[in-house]
């Protein structure tokens, strides 16, 4: 059965764009596993943009599910996240200047870096998945360096039109299907809403996708948890 990572980010930028105190990601967050979200994923992101540290140590401890705290590959994050201790840690580039995460994170090039994060986590009990383009390269990098879980970068997917998104489609086709080959976990993300995540949830080897920005957009219109059943709806059907 394909599960659902809610991933609560945006939720914090509606607080954090008036510096109140709601809507508590937090409480966003219980509500989500309440209409049947199997993990939630939060970013705490260096520029703390969106969800902050107290979001993070709030939450943990308090889910039924579990944790997938997304983190940048720095000794800041890397020591946060080994204070928290949370079920998963999803490692993710990060530049101060981008609207959001713009690629996968190169792990090739970094392989030294990214590989001593994996150790230090794994060593810790954390279960490591590091988010990636559609690459095979990326994909054996991620396999040598131990990690046992990647995420699939769908942005490309999500932001092409056409022709265009039918080759993205079929690049995440084959880079799920040559993960689940080398025994990784595969999951997939990013820019998923209710107008394209039903291709992407058919793809069999897909073990869970991470969802926030499409659901707390149509929350607005819909309500929180009728937006996260419609969505878990969505992505039962397509595996059907
Ligand atoms: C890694 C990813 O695609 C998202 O989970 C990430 O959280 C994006 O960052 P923003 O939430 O800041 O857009
Ligand atoms: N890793 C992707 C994620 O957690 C959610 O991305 P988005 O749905 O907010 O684009």
């Amino acid at each position: 059965m394909i599960e659902l990572g809610v991933n609560i980010d945006h939720v914090a930028t509606l607080r954090q764009t008036r510096g109140t105190n709601y809507p508590d990601p937090v409480r966003a967050a219980l509500l989500a596993e309440e209409a049947g979200a199997d993990a939630i994923t939060l970013h705490l992101r260096e520029d703390r943009r969106h969800i902050q540290d107290r979001d993070v140590e709030t939450l943990r401890g308090k889910l039924a599910t579990r944790m997938n705290l997304e983190s940048a590959v720095t000794d800041e994050m890397i020591a946060f996240a080994l204070h928290i201790r949370p079920h998963d840690v999803c490692l993710v580039p990060e530049k101060r200047e981008e609207l959001t995460t713009e690629g996968g994170l190169d792990v090739v090039t970094g392989y030294d870096r990214v590989q001593s994060a994996v150790r230090r986590l794994t060593d810790a009990g954390i279960r490591v998945s590091l988010f990636i383009d559609a690459d095979v390269a990326q994909i054996d990098a991620a396999r040598r360096c131990g990690a046992p879980v990647i995420e699939i970068h769908t942005g490309a997917y999500a932001d092409a039109v056409g022709a265009a998104e039918q080759r993205e489609l079929k690049r995440i086709q084959e880079a799920v299907a040559y993960g689940r080959q080398l025994g990784l976990k595969v999951n997939a993300g990013h820019g998923l809403h209710f107008g394209n995540v039903q291709p992407i949830a058919a793809i069999a080897g897909i073990a869970e996708l991470n969802i926030g920005h499409a659901l707390v957009a149509e929350a607005v219109f819909m309500g929180w948890q009728p937006a996260i059943l419609e969505m878990k709806r969505l992505m039962i059907e397509a595996r059907r």
